[in-house]
Formats: structure tokens, C-alpha cells, sequence
């Protein structure tokens, strides 16, 4: 249905060539992305983005000054210009500052979506463009289909395994008409061997992994010094209410994690956090229900064509949206029904999962129509857990299970029913 138009734009033969400016990471697939330009005959340069500030934060900056160096010798060997710029204060307030936030609330932002919005199609795609080029490029595994009267659409890359789509949900519109993704036919074994075809020294990296700014060291330590002082407190077993142990701060723990207890054994995770009380509910097994729910309310949606689906839309009769979401990267795609929530405003809407769903506060749900990305949106609370509803079907059944006891008593229904 859709094409990518990456392929087509300023193809030889008497049409113009464009400027492209490629986000160069120092990795294989921004290498490749700019090689395929290269070879497509645009005018290409590759751009290095400094966003975390390692001297700073006291932290190992080689590892991003390795990085820049493998990014500049790509753009010499593919014989493309090399330029460097610094958004260290941009990630801070808008990626940064939000997620720490988002935290000491009991949120869980992910700094990946924010950083695709506000930095990499945002700050990047703006720098793109004062540098004089027409687009600009990554290494994503996705697709854009730009038309000239319908805007720019976003579609999932052809390699499903490696589909950044996810991620990039909450990009906007005004970014995406202006971007190129060269890698969203390709699937990562073709980008390697097109690396090692073009002798890039690039071709066997590693693929980076986790938060980067994190980088090699734990996430609770790294994030306990920019909260304010966490109280230690119980936690609680969900099933028995029993209190099995010690945790050292809600805020270093989010839901779905696996944490210890104690001297206890099994896997246990976190279902629920309340930070009045500094009270973790922990619950053992991965699949438990008390993890899961069918329902989310979400919010601060971001859509990519910049206005929500017809079917939301409250000034024409809104009525429920039925389509897909993940609420991760690589999660399969979920029927979903969305709708919105009353009262409005902010736009806030009630997501329904045909299977239940395991996310955390703070998270992005994105959502699709087929392989169409509409957008993202943050999940502001979860609805019951298939524990809560389970003890709430089992309280039901009990009444009612009273209740035809009663039946059984002349002159004591009513009472019985009330009980
Ligand atoms: N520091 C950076 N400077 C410029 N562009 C970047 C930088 N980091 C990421 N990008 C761009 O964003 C794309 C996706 O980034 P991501 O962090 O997901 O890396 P990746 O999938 O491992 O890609 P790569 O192999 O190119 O590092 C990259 O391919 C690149 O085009």
C-alpha cells in the first residue's frame, strides 16, 4: 500500500539531487544508511550528536569519544563531509529532567521515545536543515511514506525483528516530512553484509544496548543520586499481605521488575508501588496476574500525522478506534480498542487490550493500523489487575454464594445479602 520514498528521492537522469544530512552514531547501521545515500548519488554529510555531558556527570567518556572517532572514519572512508555537534543541554531539559521527573512520581518515562522527539527529530532534523540539507537520514529500521497532500506516514521497517517503529511513535509530523530512513527494506544480516561489502570498519559492532546515558553502570545506583533521599520501606507479597522484607526506596524499583526479597527464593516482582505509604507489592512469577491488566488509561498521545484518528477526534461524534498497540519494543502487536476517556481535556483516552498487558506508569503505548504507526501515548494509570478482578470476581461469588444460602433461611435474605 505504502512506498517508501527514499529510493526515489532525486534520482538521476535530469532530476536534482538532494542534501542529505545522515545522523552518523558510529555504528553499522547509520554507516550503512549513509553508504546507500552515498551510492544513490545525493550529496551527503554526516552529522555526530553529542548528547550527554560525560565530564560533567563525572562518568567514562571514551566510550563516547569512541564512538565520534568510528563516526568520522565512516564519513572519511565513504568520502562524505564529518561534522559534530553538541545537544547535551537539549537531552538534559527535554529527555533528561522529564524522566528523572517522571521517576520521583512513580513514572516511568522512556527516555528512547523522548529523545526520537525532542532530539533526534526534533533538534537534529532542525540542525539538518540549517546546515542547508533537503532531509535528513538514520539508521532506523522503519519506513516513511511522504505524500504531497496527505503528510508523512510512518510504517513499520520490512525486517520485523529489528522494528524501531516503537520508538519513534511520538515523532512529529513536521520532523517525519523532512526524514529518510534507507535502512527500512533491509534486513540487518543484508545492512552487515553491505558494511563488510564497502569495507566500513563499522560492519561486525556490537549493537548498543540498554540506556545510554546510563551505560555500564546499575540503574538504581546510577539514578538514587538524582532523587531526592529514598526512605527504605516493606515489601509486601500481593497474595498473602504478608511483608516479606526491605526495599531501599520506591523510586528505584518500577513495575514489572524482578527484585529480591529477602532471603526468600523464587522470582519476585514488583506489581504495584505506593509512594504515600513507601510500600512495594511484590508477587511471584513473571505471568502472575497481578502484573497484568486489560485496560490502561493513557495520555500526552503524540500523533504522527499531527491530529488524532477521525474516530477520536471530539469535535466530530467520537467513537472507539480499533487497532493495534505495543507497549514495548518487539512486543507483538495487540488488538486494542481506544477511546476517549470523559471528561476531557487534556485528550486523555482508555485503551483496551484484547489480551492483557504487562506496562508500566510512564510507559509508551504506540499504536498501529496495520503497518502504520498512528502514534504514541503515555500510560497515566493501570486499570485493575487480573489479580484485583479475580479477587473481586471470588468477593462477588462469595456474596452470592451467601446470598443463596440466605435464600435457603426463611426471613433472613435480606440480611444475609447485605452482609
Ligand atoms: N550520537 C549520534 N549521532 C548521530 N546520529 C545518531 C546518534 N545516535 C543515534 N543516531 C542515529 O539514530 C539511529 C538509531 O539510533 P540507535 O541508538 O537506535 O542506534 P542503532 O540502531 O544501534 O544504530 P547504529 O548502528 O547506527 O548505532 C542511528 O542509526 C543514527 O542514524
Amino acid at each position: 500500500m505504502f512506498r517508501s520514498r527514499v529510493l526515489c528521492v532525486g534520482r538521476r537522469g535530469g532530476r536534482r539531487l538532494a542534501t542529505v544530512a545522515v545522523g552518523v552514531s558510529g555504528g553499522v547501521d547509520s554507516s550503512v544508511a549513509a553508504l546507500l545515500l552515498k551510492r544513490q548519488g545525493h550529496d551527503v554529510v554526516g552529522v555526530h550528536m553529542s548528547n550527554w555531558d560525560h565530564a560533567e556527570e563525572g562518568t567514562d567518556g571514551e566510550c563516547a569519544e569512541r564512538e565520534r572517532e568510528d563516526a568520522r572514519r565512516v564519513c572519511e572512508r565513504l568520502g562524505i563531509g564529518f561534522h559534530a555537534v553538541s545537544f547535551v543541554r537539549e537531552y538534559w531539559s527535554d529527555v533528561f529532567e522529564p524522566f528523572v521527573a517522571g521517576i520521583a512520581r512513580g513514572a516511568t518515562l522512556n527516555p528512547d521515545v523522548a529523545c526520537n522527539r525532542h532530539i533526534k527529530f526534533d533538534r537534529f532534523t532542525a540542525h539538518a536543515l540549517a546546515l542547508g540539507a533537503d532531509w535528513a537520514a538514520t539508521g532506523h529500521y522503519a519506513r516513511v511514506a511522504h505524500s504531497e497532500a496527505g503528510g508523512s506516514a510512518l510504517l513499520t521497517a520490512v525486517d520485523a525483528d529489528k522494528d524501531q517503529t516503537y520508538f519513534l511513535a511520538a515523532v512529529p509530523q513536521a520532523s517525519l516530512r523532512r526524514s529518510l530512513f534507507p535502512l527500512g527494506e533491509l534486513r540487518k544480516r543484508e545492512v552487515r553484509a553491505l558494511a563488510a561489502a564497502a569495507e566500513l570498519h563499522t560492519a561486525g559492532k556490537r549493537e548498543s544496548m540498554g540506556i545510554c546515558f546510563v551505560g555500564k553502570r546499575r540503574f538504581r545506583d546510577f539514578i538514587r543520586s538524582y532523587l531526592p533521599p529514598q526512605r527504605p520501606g516493606p515489601l509486601v507479597c500481593v497474595e498473602s499481605g504478608r511483608v516479606l522484607g526491605t526495599h531501599q526506596g520506591v523510586s528505584l524499583y518500577t513495575h514489572g521488575q524482578r527484585a529480591r526479597v529477602g532471603g526468600l527464593g523464587g522470582r519476585w516482582y514488583v506489581a504495584e508501588k505506593c509512594l504515600e505509604t513507601d510500600t512495594l507489592f511484590m508477587c511471584e512469577g513473571a505471568a502472575h496476574p497481578a502484573l497484568l491488566t486489560h485496560t490502561l488509561e493513557v495520555g500526552e498521545a503524540a500523533w504522527i500525522s499531527g491530529s488524532p484518528p477521525g474516530q477520536l477526534d471530539s469535535r466530530a461524534s467520537p467513537s472507539a478506534l480499533a487497532c493495534s498497540a505495543r507497549v514495548r519494543h518487539r512486543a507483538p502487536a495487540i488488538p486494542c480498542s481506544v477511546a476517549a476517556t470523559e471528561p476531557p481535556p487534556p485528550p486523555q483516552y482508555t485503551a483496551r487490550f484484547a489480551t492483557p498487558v504487562n506496562i508500566a506508569v510512564g510507559q509508551t503505548v504506540a499504536l498501529y493500523d496495520g503497518c502504520r504507526c498512528l502514534g504514541g501515548a503515555q500510560v497515566i494509570a493501570r486499570g485493575p489487575s487480573l489479580h484485583e478482578q479475580g479477587k473481586e470476581a471470588g468477593a462477588a461469588a462469595a456474596a452470592r454464594g451467601a446470598a443463596s444460602v440466605g435464600r435457603g433461611a426463611p426471613g433472613c435474605l435480606q440480611a444475609t445479602v447485605c452482609e
